[in-house]
């Protein structure tokens, strides 16, 4: 990647220091490091197809989701083909398989759920595994891979993400594929970004202040270390767990020491910016200014300037009075340390977690470990108990809902199986299917079968009540449109039965002399033979008649 320089400072004479401003959402037009821009499309499922990976570095394999993986020790590895996910392998064998081919893998294997927060590289959405109901966050790239050498830097965050995703201040890796020219990244789901945190409590207290400078240089040890620096650390790279332990995130520019002043590294945001950069000068001392100046940003609430004389005033160590009165001056020497204009006068992750409070806070941590694993424990077993219930409660209305549905089908064909019509004259049948018809709570379901009414949603009760509206008007069931009408279908003598059982004499007596006739296809042959045929049809084995009837 070349090296992208940042244009100069613009001198802007608003010369006051401010608090942070917030309007109800976060400010998205802030000064950013140039970067290349290409056409955004939006990350939808009928977005990504072929035509948009034209010109695609994977070719033709852009459409197949390949698993991205540094892990196995090979330089970059796309791992092979993804294997649909077990509901697609499913849904595919019930005859959906046209449907899941056209889903991306992303969207085979998660539910998305909200929108998380969007870098200058990504989308982050928090989203549900199909397979096992767990929340996670996926970060989808935003440009599609231009080229092979855009797509390799890509492809470094995840080695960076893979290499940290262990310790306990980095954000836990999870996997990676790429499809149709997008990155695809998996991690655990965070609370919020230390960007959201600070909006929200605006306050933050100077302890918890502490905490977050130990959790970071503890991260940020983790990286310098391997001699590797981070290039972006702010406040919206740093993102908490729910158990209260901040967490580096965002490696997409993450660089090698010895490679760094070799047109490989890519300047952050400008806010943060250590000076030196500007000669391009990128060292470990650079991230200890980012985080010098974060910590300023959130301990005292003030709105960090991208550009202009106050821009230039912080990296000459000259720190607001009025803002930086506010903490102790432990924290200010601290702060005031990180933030040396001269980055060799800088300390390190080494030297700054030595400092005595953080040691002091080191200690009672160790001392708090079997404390804090416990309620770590019992936490996530409350979750996976609360979890567990949830399912069992959802395989209880299942059952149900089964037991229900097979009542529901089974009364209507034994009921068919018995002829209930002899000639014109209807007999009453030995149970009383009105009465468990009655029974049944109203379900939705479709029909089943492939009768005219059968096709479309509707209740059965509904249908009942419509056959007895018709029948107690006309005589004559208009949801076959027929005037006359035999049917030996499950449903239809169904119908008929609890209209039967429903309907007063005198509208039986109507029914009588309409010409409705039901009539089983063996019992009442020698009817049909001598009745007028107007049309047959079949359902489930059974023919469905359209006679005309003679009175008589
Ligand atoms: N694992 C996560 N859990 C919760 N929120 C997340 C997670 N990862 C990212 N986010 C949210 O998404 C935002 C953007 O993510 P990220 O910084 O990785 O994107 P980016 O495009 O690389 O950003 P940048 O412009 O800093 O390079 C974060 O600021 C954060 O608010
Ligand atoms: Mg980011």
């Amino acid at each position: 990647m070349d090296k992208q320089r940042l244009p100069l400072p613009e001198m802007i004479n608003d010369d006051k220091h401010r608090h942070k401003q917030f309007n109800g959402h976060f400010d998205s037009n802030r000064f950013r490091p140039p970067k290349v821009k290409t056409r955004y499309i939006a990350v939808e499922n009928n977005n990504l197809n072929r035509s948009q990976s034209s010109g695609s570095c994977s070719a033709n394999n852009s459409r197949i989701a390949h698993a991205i993986s540094f892990r196995g020790g090979s330089e970059c590895s796309d791992a092979g083909i993804l294997p649909a996910s077990p509901n697609v392998a499913a849904a595919s064998s019930m005859s959906m398989s046209t449907t899941s081919c056209n889903m991306s893998h992303f969207e085979q294997c998660f539910e998305r759920l909200t929108k998380l927060g969007e870098g200058s590289f990504g989308e982050v959405f928090q989203v549900r595994d199909r397979s096992d109901s767990r929340l996670y966050a996926v970060k989808i790239s935003k440009q599609l891979f231009r080229g092979e050498q855009y797509r390799a830097e890509r492809l470094e965050e995840v080695r960076r993400y893979e290499e940290f995703s262990g310790h306990e201040n980095c954000i836990r890796f999870i996997r990676a594929w790429e499809q149709y020219d997008r990155l695809f990244m998996q991690m655990e789901l965070c609370r919020e970004s230390l960007e959201q945190y600070l909006y929200r409590c605006r306050h933050i207290p100077e302890d918890r202040i502490w905490h977050i400078l130990l959790d970071l240089l503890r991260g940020l040890k983790s990286l310098h270390d391997r001699n590797l620096i981070h290039l972006d650390i702010k406040l919206e790279n740093v993102l908490i767990d729910d158990d209260d332990t901040c967490k580096l995130a965002d490696f997409g520019l993450v660089i090698d020491v010895d490679k760094a002043n070799n047109h490989q590294a890519t300047e952050g945001d400008s806010r943060y910016m250590a000076p030196e950069i500007l000669q391009g000068h990128f060292s470990k001392a650079a991230d200890i200014f980012s985080l010098g100046i974060a910590m300023l940003e959130l301990s005292c609430y003030m709105d960090l300037p991208s550009n202009g004389p106050l821009w230039h005033e912080l990296r000459q160590g000259k720190l607001p009075e009025e803002f930086i009165s506010k903490i102790s001056v432990e924290l200010q020497q601290v702060i005031k340390c990180m933030m040396s204009p001269d980055p060799r006068q800088r300390s390190t992750t080494e030297q700054l977690l030595s400092h005595p409070r953080l040691l002091r806070m080191q200690k009672q941590e160790k001392s708090m470990v079997t404390f804090k694993l416990l309620s770590k424990c019992f936490r996530r077993s409350r979750r996976a108990f609360w979890l567990k219930m949830c399912n069992l409660r959802t395989v209880a209305y299942r059952c149900l809902f089964y037991i229900l549905e097979i009542l529901h089908l089974y009364k209507p064909i034994t009921s068919a199986q018995t002829p209930m019509y002899n000639g014109n004259t209807a007999t009453a049948a030995p149970s009383s299917p009105s009465a468990s018809v009655a029974g049944v709570p109203r379900l939705e379901f479709q029909l089943v079968g492939s009768t005219p009414i059968g096709n479309r949603d509707c209740y059965i009760s509904d249908f009942l009540l419509a056959m007895d509206m018709d029948l107690s008007q006309h005589g004559t069931p208009t949801a076959c449109g027929r005037d006359n009408l035999v049917n030996s279908t499950p449903i239809n003598h169904n119908h008929q039965t609890a209209n039967r059982q429903r309907s007063s004499s005198a509208r039986k007596t109507q029914a009588e002399k309409s010409n409705l006739l039901s009539v089983d296809e063996s019992n009442s042959f020698d009817k049909l033979s001598t009745s007028k045929v107007l049309e047959t049809s079949s359902f489930r084995g059974k023919k469905l008649f359209t006679l005309d009837v003679d009175e008589e």
